[in-house]
């Protein structure tokens, strides 16, 4: 098989034995998991497991201590945030990370300017029109409601021409059409190709719009399956559900 073939033939994201412990907090504990191409793969598990820290080791904003990250094809742990991004990794946070003094064009277009700028200006058109933000184009991002910033931060994802985008809770708290908004586009996005690995506390998103289901527990993964399956699992359920989220 040729190294292309290979490749290709990998999950988009492969992760082996992953550590990181903050002093004598285990916030990841070796996590095993993979998504595959195409994968819109839900990320779900009690507060405090280890789904964000998850999210951190993988798009390169904090080094693992152990373990492998492979992302389509390529050894990646450790490598700077900026090198995993111009791969083709994405990622939003549970907080927008937006410039605020910047209209919602220009927000687009910063995220272009950070990975893959040519062809940026019809992005952004094409982006205002995926997340119906035209209408708010030169707003400034801090004029936008709360659901509206997370539209946003979720276009800044997709103007990076991503091939994986991790998405930390883009939909919780926001008002229901920008959900259906939300959703849609994620599902839209996987026809073109993108692949998506999506931290959810809400069992609605997850079940309407995950492939997979996989479950993390004390800064492990301890299953996955598809999400009728994963109810059915009582034991998986009362790790989830039994405790204070
Ligand atoms: N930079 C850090 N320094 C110290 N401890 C940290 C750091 N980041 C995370 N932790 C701790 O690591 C553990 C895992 O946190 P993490 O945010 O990854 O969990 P989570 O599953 O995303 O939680 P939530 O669902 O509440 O967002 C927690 O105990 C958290 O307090």
């Amino acid at each position: 098989m040729t190294a292309s073939a290979q490749a290709s033939a990998e999950p988009i994201l492969l992760v082996r034995g992953l550590y990181k412990h903050f002093g004598g907090i285990k916030a990841t504990n070796g996590v095993d998991l993979a998504v595959g191409r195409q994968e819109i793969a839900g990320l779900i598990g009690p507060n405090g497991c280890g789904k964000s820290t998850l999210f951190s080791l993988v798009s390169g904003t904090v080094a693992p201590d152990k373990g492998e990250i492979r992302f389509d094809g390529r050894a990646i742990a450790g490598m700077s945030a900026h090198r995993i991004a111009r791969l083709g990794l994405a990622r939003t946070f549970q907080i927008p990370a937006l410039f605020d003094n910047m209209s919602v064009t220009e927000n687009l277009l910063a995220a272009a300017a950070e990975g893959h700028w040519p062809g940026a200006q019809e992005r952004a058109a094409a982006t205002l029109a995926l997340l119906e933000l035209g209408h708010v184009a030169d707003n400034r991002a801090s004029d936008l409601s709360g659901g509206q910033q997370k539209l946003l931060e979720f276009g800044r994802a997709v103007m990076r021409q991503a091939s994986l985008i991790l998405l930390d809770e883009v939909t919780a708290g926001v008002h229901p059409n920008i959900r259906k908004i939300i959703l849609e586009a994620i599902a839209s996005l996987r026809e073109r190709g993108v692949s998506f690995l999506v931290i959810e506390h809400d069992m609605e998103m997850v079940r309407s719009v995950c492939d997979r289901i996989i479950v993390m527990d004390s800064g492990r993964v301890v299953t996955s399956g598809a999400f009728e399956d994963i109810v059915r699992n009582s034991e998986v359920m009362q790790t989830y559900l039994g405790r204070p989220q």
